[in-house]
C-alpha cells in the first residue's frame, strides 16, 4: 500500500472530480434523450432554468443534491442510478435489480442464496466452504480466543486477519488508519481475505469488527466462507475491550459506553447474516468451543430407507 503524496493527491482530485461532473452530464444527456425529453421539458419538469440543465451537461455544472434529485424524479429514476461512480453497468445489471426491487427481504435471501450457489463453487452445503470457518462479531466477543482453540482442534491454520492486514502493509493498524485512512483500511480487509482463500484450502480466520461493513467483503465472506457471529453482551465485550487496553472502534472517551452500544447496533444486521451464532457471555471458550464444533458440523443427512425386498 503505498502512499500519494500530498501535493500528488491535491493535483488528482481536481482532475477526478472534472471527469466525474463530465460523466454525470452525459448520463444526464443520454437519459433524457433516450426519454425523448428537450432540455426544456426537463428543466420545466424539474423546476431548474433551462441554463441549468445545460451546464450540468457539459460537465460544468457541480449540482446540490437537492437540485440533482429533482432532475432524477424528473427523468423518472432514482438519483442513485445518476450519480453512481464509474462506468455504467450493463443492460442485465439494471433489469435485475429492477426485478430484485420486487421481491419480500425473504425471497432477496433465497434470490441471493440460489444465485450464489449457481454461480460459487462453494455452495451453501458445500464441504469445502465448512472448511473455511470465519468468525465474526465486535471487539472483545472472542473471535481470536476462540479462533486461536478451533483451529488447533480442527488442525487447520488459525489466521489473524487484523496481523495479515498489518504484515501485508507493512505497518501497525495505528499507522493505517492514521497515515491513509477508513477507506484503505477497508480496501486492505477486502484484499486480505482474498489473500487467503486464495492461500488455504482450509483454515479459521479471527476477521477484524468492521469486516461486515464493506458490502463487497462482506459477500465475499458470506458466500466463500462458514461464517459465526461470536457475540456477548454489551456490559461484557466493554469489559474485555477495556482489559485489552485499546478502545478502538470507539472513541477513548466517556461516551465509549454509548459508542460500543451504537456501533453494535448498527452492525448487527450485518453479523447476524452469519449462519450461526455463538454467545461467549457467561460461558468458559471451551464451552463455546464445544458449541462451535456442532455448528460447524455438517447436516446429517436422514439416509433413504431401505427397500423392502
Ligand atoms: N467464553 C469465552 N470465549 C472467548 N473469550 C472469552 C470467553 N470468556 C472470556 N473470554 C475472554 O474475553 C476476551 C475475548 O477477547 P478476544 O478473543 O480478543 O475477542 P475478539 O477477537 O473478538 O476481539 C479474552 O480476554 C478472553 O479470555
Ligand atoms: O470493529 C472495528 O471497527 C475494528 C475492530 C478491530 O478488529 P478486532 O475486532 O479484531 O479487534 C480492528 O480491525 C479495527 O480497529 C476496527
Ligand atoms: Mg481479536
Amino acid at each position: 500500500m503505498k502512499p500519494a503524496s500530498p501535493q500528488a493527491e491535491t493535483r488528482k482530485l481536481p482532475r477526478e472530480s472534472d471527469a466525474y461532473l463530465r460523466r454525470l452530464g452525459e448520463r444526464v444527456r443520454m437519459l433524457r434523450n433516450q426519454r425523448g425529453m428537450s432540455r426544456k421539458v426537463l428543466a420545466r419538469q424539474a423546476k431548474v432554468s433551462e441554463r441549468y440543465i445545460a451546464q450540468l451537461e457539459s460537465g460544468l455544472g457541480n449540482c446540490s443534491i437537492v437540485l440533482l434529485r429533482r432532475i432524477a424524479r424528473a427523468i423518472g429514476l432514482p438519483v442513485t442510478q445518476l450519480v453512481h461512480d464509474g462506468s455504467d453497468p450493463p443492460l442485465d445489471f439494471v433489469l435485475l435489480s429492477q426485478f430484485l426491487e420486487r421481491l419480500s427481504p425473504a425471497e432477496l435471501g433465497e434470490a441471493r442464496r440460489l444465485l450464489s450457489d449457481r454461480f460459487r463453487a462453494a455452495g451453501a452445503d458445500d464441504p469445502a466452504r465448512r472448511r473455511r470457518i470465519a468468525l465474526i462479531g465486535l471487539r472483545g466477543g472472542g473471535k481470536s480466543t476462540l479462533g486461536m482453540l478451533l483451529a488447533e482442534q480442527l488442525g487447520v491454520p488459525f489466521v489473524e486477519l487484523n496481523r495479515e492486514i498489518e504484515r501485508r502493509a507493512g505497518a501497525s493498524l495505528g499507522e493505517i488508519f492514521d497515515m491513509f485512512g477508513q477507506e484503505a483500511f477497508r480496501r486492505a480487509e477486502r484484499e486480505a481475505l482474498d489473500d487467503i482463500l486464495n492461500r488455504h484450502e482450509a483454515f479459521v480466520v479471527a476477521t477484524s469488527g468492521s469486516i461486515v461493513t464493506e458490502p463487497g467483503t462482506l459477500e465475499m465472506l458470506l458466500s466463500s466462507c462458514f461464517t459465526v457471529w461470536v457475540r456477548a453482551e454489551p456490559a461484557e465485550h466493554m469489559k474485555r475491550v477495556m482489559a485489552q487496553g485499546d478502545m478502538r472502534p470507539m472513541a477513548n472517551s466517556a461516551r465509549a459506553m454509548d459508542d460500543l452500544i451504537s456501533i453494535l447496533k448498527s452492525r448487527e444486521p450485518l453479523y447476524a447474516r452469519a449462519e450461526a451464532t455463538v454467545t461467549t457471555t457467561g460461558k468458559t471458550p471451551e464451552q463455546n468451543l464445544g458449541e462451535l464444533l456442532r455448528v460447524i458440523a455438517p447436516p446429517v443427512r436422514s439416509k433413504e430407507p431401505a427397500i423392502a425386498g
